[in-house]
């Protein structure tokens, strides 16, 4: 079949290339032409395990097609896939303008019958906004022409997209039961029928349930974080080990294993949005919704937790402090720098007058354009941030090492040769993925997220026990303490003024 994927982002090229895998003809339109030109040239926007063979392999049969041509995209093909970006507006609610230009770009150049599949995440009632784009656009060109537009929204995960999109466990179609929505569903049945070949994965409904499905499924998710995270911090002060606590509960099959680990709070480029405008939604129609309310505020607190830690060992003056870190995209598996942790932290630290070196195995130069951004009023705090080619050399001469990010190869480092390589053997884990006691007899003290045993902290800190340092309060925007980090930044400026 012929396929059209309009936006070739992270959703947009995994879709396009695995459908191509699959022996369609895919025609893949972005409006970023540098984007187009990278594709066309054999290049990789981003990193996606095993992403870059499927393309290279269709690009190579003929099968796959990257252009900014939209009139030749909307010509190719009778499905017209939309998997744009729908990011957040300045009231958090999913901004439509990307979506929008695409319909409009259809209605101007269709000649014939077109499904629109709306793949890009998008609040209830979208795809009636979609479809009076289009409307108006054959409008101003007098032409009748029929099209539907359909709900097929993507739960793929980044870092293992090709997985997922080939392995997935719902294809979730929403169409209108009417003469186009039917066609409409014909050929999207169709173009997913080898994905069904063992199981029926397909669940047809409604559009509008559709699109709600989609943000139900990622507010459930990072409702778990929330909670894990809120009681990681519950067994922080009661001498708990959360890791032991979730396998404890994982078991329980009602509950099960996934997307309970605490951490730093959910980042990315999804969850956060994505909740936000699900709340939008229900405060619009008057339903505000509790729950989810309270799992934003959660996390956001979170993503300040390590901070904290890092506050009640060293004070927040850290002039003069160094500080490793070991991961920096939202999640192993991606170059996505997203709403990552590591960087409103590396911010904090070195607006509080830190230096930092960091390392991550693909991520290093997207997060050096990121951070650029953030400390645009302050650019001469970079010159304190430098990126190191493995992750023992950040380690050499700092006073703790920072983990943000669950990489494979952070998982069983040489503790002698970390030992050796830290000033003071601090390790403050953001994923919890080294175990306490193996830490502990390589002499290295180590912190995660609730897993503050007592007993075995009594025994091997050589630092101060964790408090949450006196004007902070968990309440507080993460902004606030970025705020507070200048602060002390400022004042240990002061303090070696007056001293000197
Ligand atoms: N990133 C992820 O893991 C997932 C994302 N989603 C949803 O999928 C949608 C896309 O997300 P990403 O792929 O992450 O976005 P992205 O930002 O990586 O890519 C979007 C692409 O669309 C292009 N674009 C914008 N307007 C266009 C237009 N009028 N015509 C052609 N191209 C245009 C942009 O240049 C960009 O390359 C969002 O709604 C997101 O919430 C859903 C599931 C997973
Ligand atoms: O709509 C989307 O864009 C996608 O959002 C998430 O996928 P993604 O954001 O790529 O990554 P996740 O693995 O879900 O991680 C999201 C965040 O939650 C955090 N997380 C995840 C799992 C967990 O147990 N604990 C936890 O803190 C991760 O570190 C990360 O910051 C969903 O998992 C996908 O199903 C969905 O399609």
């Amino acid at each position: 079949m012929n396929v059209t994927i309009i936006g070739t982002g992270y959703v947009g090229l995994v879709t396009g290339a695995c459908l191509a895998e699959l022996g369609n003809n895919v025609f893949c339109l972005d409006v970023d032409q540098a984007k187009i030109h990278l594709l066309n040239a054999g290049g990789m926007p981003i990193h996606e395990p095993g992403l870059e063979e499927i393309i290279a392999r269709n690009v190579e049969e003929g099968r796959l097609v990257f252009s900014s041509d939209p009139a030749a995209a909307t010509a190719f093909a009778d499905v017209q896939f939309i998997a744009v970006g729908t990011p957040p507006d300045e009231d958090g609610a999913a901004d439509l303008q990307y979506v929008l230009a695409a319909a409009r770009s259809i209605g101007r150049h269709m000649q014939g019958f077109k499904a629109v599949v709306d793949k890009s995440t998008v609040p209830v009632g979208t795809a009636e906004k979609v479809a009076a784009a289009i409307r108006e656009e054959l409008a101003a060109r007098g032409a009748d022409i029929e099209f539907a537009v359909a709900s097929n929204p993507e739960f793929l995960k980044e870092g293992a997209a090709v997985e997922d999109f080939m392995r997935p466990d719902r294809i979730v179609l929403g169409v209108d039961e009417t003469p186009a929505g039917e066609r409409a569903l014909a050929l999207l049945r169709e173009l997913y029928r080898p994905f069904n070949r063992n199981h029926e994965r397909t669940r047809v409904m409604d559009v509008r349930s559709a699109e709600f499905t989609k943000y139900a499924a990622n507010a459930m998710l990072a409702t778990r974080i929330s909670f894990m995270n809120e009681l990681a911090n519950l067994a922080d002060r009661v001498g708990a080990d959360i890791e032991l606590v979730r396998q404890g509960i994982g078991s329980d099959p009602r509950i099960g294993y996934s997307f309970l680990y605490a951490g730093t709070g959910y980042g990315g480029s999804c969850f956060p949005k994505d909740v936000d405008a699900l709340c939008r939604t229900a405060s619009e129609n008057g339903h505000g919704l509790q729950i989810l309310d309270a799992v934003q505020r959660v996390n956001q607190a979170q993503k300040k937790v390590l901070l904290e830690k890092v506050w009640a060992q060293f004070g927040r003056r850290l002039a003069g402090r160094s500080f490793a870190v070991w991961g920096l995209a939202f999640k192993p598996g991606t170059d996505d720098m997203r709403e990552a942790p590591s960087r409103s932290i590396i911010e904090a630290l070195l607006r509080a007058g830190a230096t930092v070196r960091a390392h991550d195995p693909v991520a290093q130069e997207q997060a050096a354009r990121a951070l650029a951004g953030d400390l645009a009023d302050h650019p001469e705090l970079l010159r304190n941030l430098t990126f190191v080619p493995k992750p023992l050399d950040a380690a050499q001469g700092a006073d703790a090492l920072i983990v943000l990010t669950e990489w494979k190869s952070y998982k069983s480092p040489n503790l002698r040769a970390l030992r050796e390589a830290l000033r003071s053997p601090l390790v403050l884990d953001g994923r919890n993925i080294y175990d306490l006691h193996a830490m502990a007899a390589a002499g290295l003290t180590y912190l995660g997220i609730g897993r503050n045993n007592l007993a075995l902290l009594k025994e091997q800190m050589q630092v101060a026990p964790i408090t949450v340092a006196n004007e902070v309060t968990r309440e507080e925007p993460i902004e606030v303490l970025v705020e507070l980090a200048a602060q002390a930044a400022a004042e240990t400026k002061a303090l070696g003024e007056e001293a000197s």
